[in-house]
């Protein structure tokens, strides 16, 4: 007999439930799926109060794991999350009306299918960025506008052709596998360039491009790391920086935070808000238990959908083996962006020709660019800004990138109706970096740790992805391979 929940699932779930009770999982009694053990095995006394998986993480990566969950037919999870709200770093301001404007994680480009079914499947549409129209270089007193087609930064084309080449051997999920890895790895992105014949405007936009992906410079970045993000985006640098045909050319109509609250929304008491996990013991056993300030989570599997750095924060008990503890401590930390809102009454830049893109090659601006909703039906310009060149009193921030966009863009950039910042390096501690912007040596010395299991604990997150690592692509492509180690764990046992 169906319970109601089956009822209420797409076939393919009840399907897949079927499946698993087949495969040895539990009846779904007293809404435990999953983790029961055959008799005849010598497996340890079951448990009510011993979930099947704990989920540490309540942004795209632990709830597209606990929506995967669900659908395979286990309801014998938790998922906890250390802040008041669901959606990690991905979080979007209320412009009223209906608008929003994206603090954290923004675009999704070609190549990023995940994040697009996982959308599509939610009913949540998407819209292209606007890109149309020049962009504003400035550079002391001057100001030059030009249209660079695609909406990314301008760099030297056969450069670029030699790093895609390059990426092609450095696959995105494991670069140290690459074959010349340890040569690669020696190298910051900055040396590698600093071999190049390169012109002055060559490096500008380089160190743009580089600054707004990684958050660092190049000379912090290494090569290595550089490469199989490249080649995470089909070996094809313009795939990863432009707007048109790029990484940037997508938004999610009502900001992508809407993808978790959805999911969060068909959760119910299953995910714990303002629960952070301070001490995990028992890693190494049948049972581990997670210590949150609001009790202790029992659990037969653990998925870690985290920044790797901020599971450095959480107490293990016996200590993980070596080579996990330092990759965890030694996870380049903090190098978390800010970004600004200035909204407008109507998008009056594009009447003029203009995209809202301003590059300055010195100040407090990194890139401002349209942010408008898809309707135009108000003006909006998001900026990343550079970390501590900014005050942090909103209305001196206002006003001086207000100064920046009037001279860019127009007089009528003085006058915004609202103003927005968020720096993610001040705001919170629960986010450690965009995108972790990885220096030389550090793939070769601890990337074999990133993955591999460590008994009843299973690595999710962004960082651990195959594909488009860092990206919210990545989170969802991270939550769905944990969910399947996890099942495949339960249903061994
Ligand atoms: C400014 C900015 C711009 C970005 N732009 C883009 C973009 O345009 N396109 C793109 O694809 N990606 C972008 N990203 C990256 C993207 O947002 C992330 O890759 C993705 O959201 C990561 O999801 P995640 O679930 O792996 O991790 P997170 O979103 O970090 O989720 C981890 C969750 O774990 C919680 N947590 C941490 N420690 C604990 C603990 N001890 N106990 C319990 N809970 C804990 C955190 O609160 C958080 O909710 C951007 C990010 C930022 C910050």
């Amino acid at each position: 007999m169906q319970t109601k929940d089956e009822d209420e699932l797409p076939p393919e779930a009840r399907q897949r439930r079927s499946l698993l009770k087949a495969i040895g999982g539990s009846a779904l009694a007293g809404g435990f799926a999953l983790g029961a053990h055959p008799p005849s095995r010598a497996a340890p006394k079951r448990r009510d109060d011993v979930l099947d998986v704990a989920i540490i993480g309540g942004g795209l990566s632990g709830l597209t794991a606990a929506r995967d969950l669900r659908l395979a037919g286990c309801e014998s999870f938790v998922v906890l999350e250390a802040r008041d709200r669901v959606g990690g770093r991905t979080y979007d301001h209320d412009l009223g009306d209906g608008v929003i404007s994206e603090a954290g994680g923004q675009w999704i480009g070609p190549g990023q299918t995940a994040i697009a079914d996982l959308a599509r499947e939610l009913e949540i549409d998407t819209f292209d960025s606007y890109y149309r129209g020049e962009t504003v270089f400035l550079a002391g007193d001057a100001r030059v506008a030009q249209d660079l087609g695609h909406g990314g930064a301008s760099m030297n084309h056969e450069v670029v052709s030699k790093l895609n080449e390059m990426a092609r051997g450095v696959p995105s999920g494991a670069p140290w596998k690459a074959p010349n890895a340890a040569e690669l790895d020696r190298l910051s992105v900055g040396d590698w360039l600093a071999q190049q014949a390169l012109s002055n405007e060559d490096r500008i936009g380089f160190d743009t491009s580089v600054t707004l992906t990684f958050g660092t410079t190049p000379a912090a970045l290494g090569l290595l790391h550089y490469l199989s993000v490249i080649n995470s985006a089909d070996c094809d640098l313009a795939r990863l920086e432009s707007m048109k045909g790029g990484a940037q050319e997508t938004r999610f109509v009502g900001g992508p935070q809407a993808i978790s609250s959805r999911i969060a929304q068909t959760l119910g008491d299953r995910i714990r808000m303002a629960s952070p996990v301070r001490r995990i013991v028992g890693w190494d056993r049948d049972v581990v238990e997670l210590h949150t300030e609001r009790g202790v989570i029992r659990a037969r599997q653990v998925i870690a959908a985290l920044h790797p750095g901020l599971c450095h924060r959480i107490a293990f008990d016996p200590p993980l083996p070596e080579g996990r503890a330092q990759l965890q401590r030694h996870w380049p930390n903090h190098a978390p962006m800010r970004k600004t809102v200035h909204v407008y009454p109507r998008p009056f830049w594009r009447e003029a020709g203009l995209n809202g893109q301003i590059i300055p090659i010195d100040g407090p601006l990194i890139w401002s660019y349209d942010n408008s909703p898809p309707d135009g039906s108000v003006g909006v310009i998001n900026a990343f800004v550079r970390l501590g060149r900014l005050p942090h009193a909103p209305e001196r921030a206002e006003r001086i990138l207000s100064e920046i966009y009037a001279r860019a863009l127009g007089d009528a950039a003085r006058h915004p109706t609202q103003f927005h910042d968020h720096d993610w390096g001040t705001v919170d501690p629960w986010s450690q970096s965009c995108i972790t912007p990885m220096p030389p040596e550090f793939w070769t010395q601890r990337g074999p740790h990133l993955k591999p299991r460590v008994g009843r604990l299973i690595w999710s997150g962004t960082e651990t992805a195959d594909i488009w690592a860092g990206a919210m692509d990545g989170a969802v492509r991270a939550g769905r391979r944990a969910v399947m180690q996890a099942l495949h764990a339960l249903t061994r046992v």
